[in-house]
């Protein structure tokens, strides 16, 4: 019996031992294709015609473009499962796929600590205002003449987490440790003690009473924007943001725009609508911490994330099913 292909979308950085005893399973396969319009090609021209199951990066959308509809409907009837190796997946269009029966997984859990981790340190350096010495310092001017102004302690200040999904409750445990008062928003209040204690509250709400508001849902048709004109102007004046979810869920422009104004005084981003493209106005402020999608990027959880995308594989292949799908499909 001829084995299914598994076609590798982008690279294995970690977890060598695990994609390469998938070899006993299956047969690895990789594009030839060097851009969009020569992957299309190679789908149309049956290369990838045994494909049940493809494992993609993120970084891949280099090469394929985004899965949308277009590509989706490209894909060999073969293919019944796209194993993402990111906890977001809006690079996939997952109702093109659910059409298709293409049934699409991504590494959650995985992802969780680390980019809490950098989302506090965006918090702890907006706060504090780091940005604008450590520039200084590095132009030989010690803290600036004159120095900016002092920072704030994160102690006793109010926290709006905005999605309240694994990376949000994380970072609620994280920054109580720092005595923050933690409120959060969701599409839905979570259920039990899910939430840790953390007050829910309208979106209206969080905007209003949050000190700091951090960034933490997918982005999707619904989120595109959730931050825009009316959203700021509705927040206290001087308040910080952090985002490490995707850029496009705020109005970069009207980000902009509301810092060059005071209005929002400090700004910790880890993602960019137009990414690797940064605002040229974000880039000017310095009292905007900037930090290049490095949000998992650590030894352990680039292996962490690898071990579950290539445990999605091994399950297809082993059991015809995957281990997590996305929340899209959960009832399919
Ligand atoms: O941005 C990182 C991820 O989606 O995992």
């Amino acid at each position: 019996m001829t084995k299914p292909h598994v076609l590798l979308l982008g690279e294995i950085l970690r977890a060598h031992e695990a994609w390469e005893s998938l070899s006993s399973l299956a047969e690895i396969v990789s594009p030839k294709a060097q851009d969009r319009t020569e992957f299309l090609e190679e789908c149309r021209n049956g290369a990838f015609d045994k494909v049940l199951v493809i494992y993609r990066t993120f970084e891949s959308v280099a090469l394929t473009g985004c899965f949308d509809e277009e590509l989706v409907r490209t894909l060999p009837d073969s293919v019944q499962f796209i194993c993402h190796n990111g906890a977001g997946y809006d690079q996939i269009d997952i109702s093109a796929c659910t059409a298709r029966g293409i049934r699409v997984s991504n590494t959650p859990t995985a992802v969780n600590d680390s980019t809490a981790d950098l989302n506090l340190f965006l918090i702890l350096g907006a706060l504090r205002g780091f940005n604008a010495s450590m520039i200084s310092l590095r132009e030989g001017k010690w803290r600036g003449y004159p120095p900016p102004p002092p920072g704030h302690d994160p102690t006793g200040k109010i926290l709006g987490i905005l999605g309240m999904g694994g990376i949000g409750r994380n970072l609620k445990k994280k920054a109580e440790a720092f005595s923050m008062k933690v409120i959060y928003h969701n599409r839905n209040k979570l259920d039990g003690d899910l939430a840790g204690g953390a007050e829910y509250v309208s979106f209206e709400e969080l905007l209003k009473k949050s000190d700091i508001i951090s960034l933490n849902l997918p982005l999707n048709e619904e989120t595109r924007h959730k931050i825009s004109v009316h959203e700021l102007a509705m927040m206290k004046k001087g308040v910080v943001i952090v985002n490490t979810a995707r850029g496009a869920v705020i109005d970069e422009k009207a980000l902009v725009n509301a810092l060059d104004r005071g209005h929002v005084a400090s700004v910790g981003l880890d993602v960019y609508e137009n990414e690797p493209e940064v605002h040229p106005g974000l880039v000017a402020n310095p009292n905007v911490l900037l930090v290049p999608h490095l949000g998992t990027y650590t030894v352990e959880t680039q292996r962490a994330m690898e071990d579950w995308n290539i445990s999605n594989v091994r399950s297809v292949l082993e059991s015809g099913a995957l281990r997590n799908v996305v929340p899209e499909q959960i009832d399919l």
